[in-house]
């Protein structure tokens, strides 16, 4: 890996990847390459996540296309240095900002969408400029070869690559001093990442987790609430760190909500055949210990062998239960209710600052109130997840949840120095700035208030 890491860098300085031309080359070329694979793709999401192709392409391949076409039509303008104004006290010179990739980056990412989550990244860094490292999950091993298959029918190793392997390797390459680290994964392994990074002060972009909550106030559209809770928490059979993690309901809707949230479980994701599955056993097992939580009141059944969970609602879930001390990560959705929305912002802001907030209210004043006063990454009123797919809306955590955005510009941005440059005249000289000017500081203080 050291070897890697210094053709990378040796491989970086001929400056090969800086031209607009190349780039947009090289994006082309990945595209061309994922257009080839998108069925083999689609039958190893299947395969290690029994993710049905719809699944696969919504929320996988289609979010990489989408990536893809977003910032190639877009990255002549974000490479252009930018004139910016110069004050009076710098008469005569001009200012610029230079966009300057990091040099080689580490992209490290997770298995519940194994092929979007190494790739999205990656399209970010090849935009900026950069050469990058890829080092998939070994939770998904059969994805983590195919991206390596992929990337390496693209791209020479010395300017993107990637190293299979599972924490061993992690860490192996988390010891090499990167330029950039773009890590996507829990909160404890980003804690990980970080004070590895610290070793050598290197920038991150951790994309992490949290309890994102989904609060129902009175006011809501039930119905809709209910369909695209459901939709939102039992995708991917719950592995989705914007997940609904849990229902925040206003007590005096709460029974209307789960009978309609058990209509749409049915409707939605009732047939096993195309239902995603826990990607490990000793993931399922974890989840299935929730179960005691609460009172089960739709679903419960599991087969841990086939790591198959049903979408299951937990009501009567206190703050207390052991679903409510970690992000749940799977098709378990407890619901807890208050009585004022001061309450409910309370209790959240109680909590670390979640990936995700989602809010079903038709009352203006309640959508500003929560947006206002409650802290999160992102999120959408009267919706899930969505805000996701959309490139013009960066996306990431705050505080335990993340630290950085990516997807569109954002993606440019987390791999780009903002070098500022300022280009003074020689054709004269102010002797105002020289400690030796008469009354200096008079001046000064009449430029400088
Ligand atoms: N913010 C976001 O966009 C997303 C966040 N997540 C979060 O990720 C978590 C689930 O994904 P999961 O893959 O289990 O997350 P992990 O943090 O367990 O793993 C993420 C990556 O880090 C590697 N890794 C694991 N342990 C270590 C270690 N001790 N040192 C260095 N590297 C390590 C993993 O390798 P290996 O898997 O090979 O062990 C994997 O490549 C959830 O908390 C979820 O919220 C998930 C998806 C998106
Ligand atoms: C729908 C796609 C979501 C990808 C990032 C996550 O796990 O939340």
């Amino acid at each position: 890996m050291n070897e890697l890491l210094k053709k990378q860098k040796r491989y970086f300085h001929t400056g090969e990847t800086l031209s607009l031309d190349f780039r947009l080359k090289q994006l082309t070329r990945l595209k061309e390459a994922i257009q080839k694979y998108e069925q083999t793709i689609t039958d190893t999401l299947k395969k290690e996540l029994h993710k049905s192709s719809f699944e696969a392409y919504t929320t996988e391949i289609g979010i990489v296309y989408e990536e893809i076409r977003f910032i190639t039509k877009r990255l002549s303008d974000w490479m252009k240095p930018q004139r910016v104004p110069t004050p009076l006290t710098h008469f005569g010179s001009k200012s610029y900002i230079y966009p300057e990739p990091y040099g080689v980056t580490l992209i490290i990412s997770p298995w519940n969408y194994p092929f979007q989550l190494a790739m999205s990244p990656l399209i970010g860094a090849i935009a900026a400029g950069n050469c990058a490292v890829v080092k998939p999950s070994e939770y998904t091993p059969e994805m983590s070869t195919l991206l390596k298959t992929i990337i390496s029918e693209v791209f020479p190793e010395e300017y993107v690559a990637v190293v299979e392997g599972g924490v061993d390797v992690s860490q192996q390459l988390l010891d090499l001093r990167f330029d950039h680290i773009f890590f996507t994964g829990s909160v404890s392994v980003g804690k990980i990442v970080m004070a590895a990074a610290a070793k050598h002060l290197t920038p991150v972009t951790l994309e992490l987790g949290g309890k994102s909550p989904a609060i129902v106030d009175a006011s809501a559209h039930i119905d809709l609430a209910a369909k695209r809770i459901v939709w939102g928490k039992f995708l991917n059979a719950g592995q989705t760190c914007i997940a609904p993690d849990y229902v925040f309901v206003h007590a005096s809707v709460k029974s209307l909500l789960i009978e309609r949230m058990k209509q749409y479980i049915e409707q939605l994701y009732g047939h096993k055949d195309t239902y995603s599955r826990i990607v490990t056993v000793r993931h399922a097992e974890r989840l299935v210990r929730f179960l005691t939580n609460g009172i089960v009141v739709h679903g419960g059944t599991y087969d841990i062998e086939q790591r198959w969970i049903e979408p299951t609602l937990l009501d009567d879930v206190t703050w207390d239960d052991n679903i409510m001390q970690e992000e749940i990560f799977g098709p378990i959705l407890p619901i807890l209710t208050f009585g004022t929305v001061d309450e409910a912002i309370q209790m959240i802001n109680d909590y670390e600052k979640p990936l995700a907030l989602y809010l079903f209210s038709e009352d203006r004043d309640v959508q500003q109130q929560v947006l206002q006063q409650a802290r999160f990454g992102g999120g959408c009123i009267n919706d899930t997840v969505v805000h996701v797919a959309n490139p013009h809306l960066p996306f990431g955590g705050v505080g335990q949840s993340g630290i950085g955005t990516y997807h569109g510009k954002a993606s440019f941005d987390a791999f780009t120095h903002y070098k500022s440059v300022l280009k003074q005249t020689t054709k004269f000289d102010i002797p105002l700035r020289y400690p030796n000017f008469p009354n200096a500081l008079k001046w000064v203080r009449k430029l400088l208030k």
